[in-house]
């Protein structure tokens, strides 16, 4: 039978109708060749620019979109001069996240051989690794609430143990998946700063009490320092990876630098429920409007919604247009021909999405 799956779809702000439209075609062709699925699109306006025109960064009719959706696109929000009286910028996909209880930032760090990337990578060696981000508390939990007075501002590190126990719960889950498939021996790292914080403590605490249920998969600690050291020194050590919010933000846009640049690099948030794919990168308005955005990201975000919902809902067709369409992408990027400028060429965000298509079709 062929199952129905509702998406609402944020295209937020800057380069994000660019690279929503080509995204959303390429699924909408992929779910027409199929016998397998179908895919709904409903547009939920949001964002800095929805914002300066209505008053509302995040509508109740928008969040009731996301909500009886079955998977939510986005591509990204914000813009640097619109933001609330209290001199904070707009950021409802954080407003989302914490909504949704969307607790689990996927971010995947690949690096093929032969692909171009900043690392000066043995011969044979690839890439292989996810940061999971702590998305709904840690360092971001009084965002647009911290205390500040003439002399001090204050903001909260929040961990909780409802929280980090499905964190790692997940991780490890993801740890086994990909040891059952052999893409990896199974190993989580949690990444934190212990030896300075207590709250790391304890979520190295419960970090530890997961691994001990998971004698099948290796368990590692290092320090959020180090942990950057390394994943330019030594990125292929790592499987998954397990952290808090801040400490996750920070880190993934250095894996995205790895990949070659943040037009590469897609995301998943994942909770219980409900889920949000989107790339890792924000509405980059320096280059709006131009037709120049890589829409990569964006397209290998909805190949992890393909995914994602194949899996949950028993469908192979929809996981194997995932890898497709990953495959797709790879494809092109590989042979180097149609490149957007961030990674060197001078191709269009249409030409890019309409190469990615070439290659699936
Ligand atoms: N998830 C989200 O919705 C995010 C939103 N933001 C928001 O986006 C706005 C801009 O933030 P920035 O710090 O400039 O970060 P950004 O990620 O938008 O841009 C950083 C740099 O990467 C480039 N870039 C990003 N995505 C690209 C793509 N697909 N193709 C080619 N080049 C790309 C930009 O041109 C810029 O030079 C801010 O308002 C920020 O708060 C920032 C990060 C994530
Ligand atoms: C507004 C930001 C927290 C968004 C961001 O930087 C991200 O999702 O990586
Ligand atoms: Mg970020």
């Amino acid at each position: 039978m062929k199952h129905t799956f509702d998406i609402a779809v944020f295209e937020g702000d800057g380069i994000g109708p660019e690279i929503t439209q080509p995204t959303v075609e390429i699924l909408q062709k992929l779910a027409g060749q199929s016998d397998a699925y179908e895919l709904t699109f409903k547009d939920a306006p949001a964002g800095a620019a929805h914002y300066a025109k209505t008053g509302a960064s995040l509508p109740e009719a928008s969040m009731d979109i996301a909500r009886q959706s079955d998977a939510i696109l986005l591509s990204a929000m914000g813009l640097p001069n619109v933001r609330y009286d209290d001199g904070t910028e707009i950021s409802p996909q954080i407003d989302l996240r914490k909504a949704l209880v969307l607790f689990a930032g996927v971010r995947p760090v690949t690096i093929k051989a032969g692909q171009t990337t900043p690392l000066n990578l043995p011969a044979g060696r690839e890439v292989d690794f996810v940061l999971i981000r702590e998305s709904t508390e840690g360092l971001f939990h009084t965002q647009g609430r911290g205390e500040v007075t003439k002399d001090e501002a204050r903001e909260t590190l929040l961990i909780t143990r409802d929280i980090s126990e499905k964190l790692f719960k997940f991780a490890f889950d993801l740890a086994k998946t990909r040891k059952s498939t052999g893409r990896s021996p199974g190993k989580v790292t949690c990444v934190d700063k212990a030896n300075v914080f207590r709250a790391f403590a304890f979520f190295r605490e419960m970090f530890d009490a997961e691994a001990a249920k998971h004698p099948d998969i290796a368990a590692d600690h290092a320090y959020v320092d180090a942990t950057a050291l390394w994943m330019v020194q030594k990125p292929w050590d790592f499987d998954v990876m397990v952290t808090e919010n801040m400490f996750g933000d920070i880190l993934s846009d250095l894996g995205a630098g790895l990949m070659g640049g943040l037009g590469l690099a897609p995301s998943a948030d994942i909770g219980l429920d409900h889920a949000v794919f989107q790339p890792c990168h924000g509405s980059a308005p320096d280059i709006a409007g131009q037709n120049a955005a890589n829409p990569m990201a964006m397209i290998l975000s909805a190949a992890m919604m393909l995914d994602w919902l194949g899996l949950r809902y028993d469908n192979p067709v929809m996981v194997a247009d995932g890898v497709r369409l990953r495959e797709a992408v790879e494809t092109v990027v590989a042979k180097g021909a149609i490149l957007t400028r961030d990674l060197g060429g001078t191709a269009s965000t249409t030409q890019a999405a309409d190469a990615v298509w070439g290659a699936l079709a």
